[in-house]
C-alpha cells in the first residue's frame, strides 16, 4: 500500500493549494483555539469546499464537545475526525455512533508504556496516529515540532493502519518511516517558517522526501 502523507494545520487557500498540488493524501485543519493554526468556521467552509474530493479532509480536535463537532461537520465537511486530546475509548464510540465518520486517534508516545492503552483504542478507531507526548506545561497536546523516540514502535504489531507525527521534516521523515514502518506521516511545524505560517517550498520538499522514501522501500 502506498504511504499516506498528511499535511496538517493548513489555514490559507495558497498553502492548501500547494499541499493538494504537491500530492498530499490528507489535509488537516485545526480546531483548537490555543493553537496558532486554529481556523474559524468561516475559513473552514471556504477551505473545505476547495479541498473537496482532492484529498481526505481531516478535522483535528482536542476533547471537543458534540456542538463543536456539529459545527465543524456542517462547515468543513470532513472525511475524518482526528482526536488529539484525552478522549476515552467510550467517548470514541460515542463520537462514532453520533457522527458516523472515520476516527483517527492520536496517542502520545514517550516510552513503551505509552502503548498500554493501544488495544482499547484500536478496537474502535479506524486509524492510530502516534505523536510525541507534549511536556506537562505545554499549551497544546501536539504541533510542537518535537519528535519522540521512533524505536518505541520498532516491534509494534498492529493490524490497524497507523501514522507517525511529531517533529517530522523533510530531512528526518525517511528515517521515521524506516524505523516505524508506518503507513503514513503527518507534519505541521516542520513545514513552517514560524508557528502557524506554512512555507510552500517546505511543504513541497516534505512531500517529495516522503515519496522518495516510499519508492526506495518498495524496491
Ligand atoms: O498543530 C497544532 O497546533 C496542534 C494542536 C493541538 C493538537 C495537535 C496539533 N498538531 C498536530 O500534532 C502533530 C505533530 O505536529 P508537529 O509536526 O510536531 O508540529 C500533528 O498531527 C499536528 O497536526
Amino acid at each position: 500500500m502506498s504511504l499516506l502523507v498528511k499535511i496538517c494545520g493548513l489555514s490559507t487557500r495558497e498553502t492548501l493549494d500547494v499541499a493538494l498540488e504537491g500530492g498530499a493524501d490528507m489535509v488537516g485543519f485545526v480546531f483548537f483555539p490555543p493553537s496558532p493554526r486554529h481556523i474559524s468556521l468561516g475559513v473552514a467552509r471556504d477551505l473545505g469546499s476547495r479541498a473537496k474530493g482532492r484529498a481526505v479532509k481531516v478535522a483535528l480536535t482536542v476533547d471537543a464537545d458534540d456542538a463543536t463537532f456539529e459545527n465543524i461537520i456542517e462547515t468543513l465537511r470532513p472525511d475524518m475526525l482526528q482526536l488529539h486530546g484525552k478522549e476515552t475509548v467510550a467517548r470514541l464510540r460515542d463520537i462514532k455512533q453520533k457522527f458516523g465518520l472515520p476516527l483517527m486517534k492520536a496517542l502520545p508516545v514517550e516510552t513503551a508504556s505509552d502503548l498500554a492503552g493501544l488495544p482499547g483504542y484500536a478496537s474502535v478507531a479506524d486509524r492510530i496516529l502516534f505523536d510525541a507526548r507534549a511536556p506537562k506545561d505545554a499549551t497544546r497536546p501536539g504541533g510542537l515540532g518535537a519528535p519522540f523516540d521512533w524505536h518505541v514502535l520498532e516491534n509494534l504489531d498492529l493490524d490497524l493502519p497507523y501514522m507517525v507525527s511529531g517533529g517530522l521534516h523533510a530531512d528526518n521523515v525517511a528515517e521515521a518511516i524506516r524505523v516505524t514502518r508506518a503507513g503514513g506521516v503527518d507534519v505541521s511545524s516542520g513545514i513552517e517558517s514560524s508557528p502557524g505560517v506554512k512555507d510552500p517550498e517546505m511543504i513541497r520538499a516534505f512531500i517529495r522526501a516522503a515519496r522518495a522514501t516510499q519508492e526506495l522501500m518498495a524496491r
